[in-house]
């Protein structure tokens, strides 16, 4: 597949020109926006402004809108914050640590007929500056920072956009549509009312 020429970025904004170029071309190479990814070295005070934490759960924060190709943002996770078991709206979703470690823990869609605990593919541990990916044909899942003393930052892009997901319930399987919303866009906070229906995501 075709592929722009790849330089390493050295800042979050020049990461930003770069995947804006990569985007401009209608097919995604998975491989290619991973690597721009993970060569950018994370430093914290090019993304401090994006970086506003929620003493309850963890923050999504909008960078970016990729001319309306992906959606760019920075998550901020608490001591012992995770999101529920959730699907990703048949968007390409890259997730890089800038700070922390994450646990992401994968899970198989459950059957129609299945009624029981969701089965678990796999789990790991994502160290800083490393990039996972996902899509809904590897499955569904589950990110937490399991720390108790340090939190967690993650830059995630998700092409095509999108503003709602599936979140699943682990022992049952049942599903509800969520409404995803932001803490804050360009480094301001989101005003309050904007904010009520991420109470139940
Ligand atoms: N996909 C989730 C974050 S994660 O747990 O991967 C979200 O955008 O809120
Ligand atoms: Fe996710």
């Amino acid at each position: 597949m075709e592929r722009t020429e790849l330089v390493k970025p050295e800042t979050l904004d020049e990461l930003i020109k770069t995947l804006h170029n990569i985007f401009e071309s209608d097919r995604v190479n998975v491989e290619e926006v991973q690597d721009i990814m993970e060569s950018y070295e994370s430093k914290p005070h090019e993304w401090m402004k994006y970086a506003q934490f929620d003493q309850y759960r963890y923050t999504r924060n909008l960078v970016d809108e990729g001319n309306g190709k992906f959606n760019l943002m920075i998550l901020c996770w608490g001591e012992g914050h995770g999101s529920s078991i959730h699907d990703h709206t048949n968007s390409h979703c890259f997730m890089k640590l800038l700070q922390g470690q994450l646990k992401e823990t994968l899970f198989k869609w459950p059957d129609s007929k299945s009624h029981g605990n969701m089965v678990q593919k796999s789990q790991r541990v994502l160290q800083e500056n490393k990039v996972a990916y996902i899509n809904d044909s590897l499955g569904l899942h589950r990110v937490e920072n399991v720390s108790h003393t340090e939190c967690a930052v993650s830059l995630h892009l998700y092409s095509p956009p999108f503003q709602a997901c599936q979140t699943f319930d682990q022992r049952t399987g049942h599903r509800n549509t969520v409404k995803m919303t932001f803490w804050s866009k360009h480094g301001e906070r989101t005003p309050f009312e904007a904010t009520l229906s991420q109470e139940n995501n």
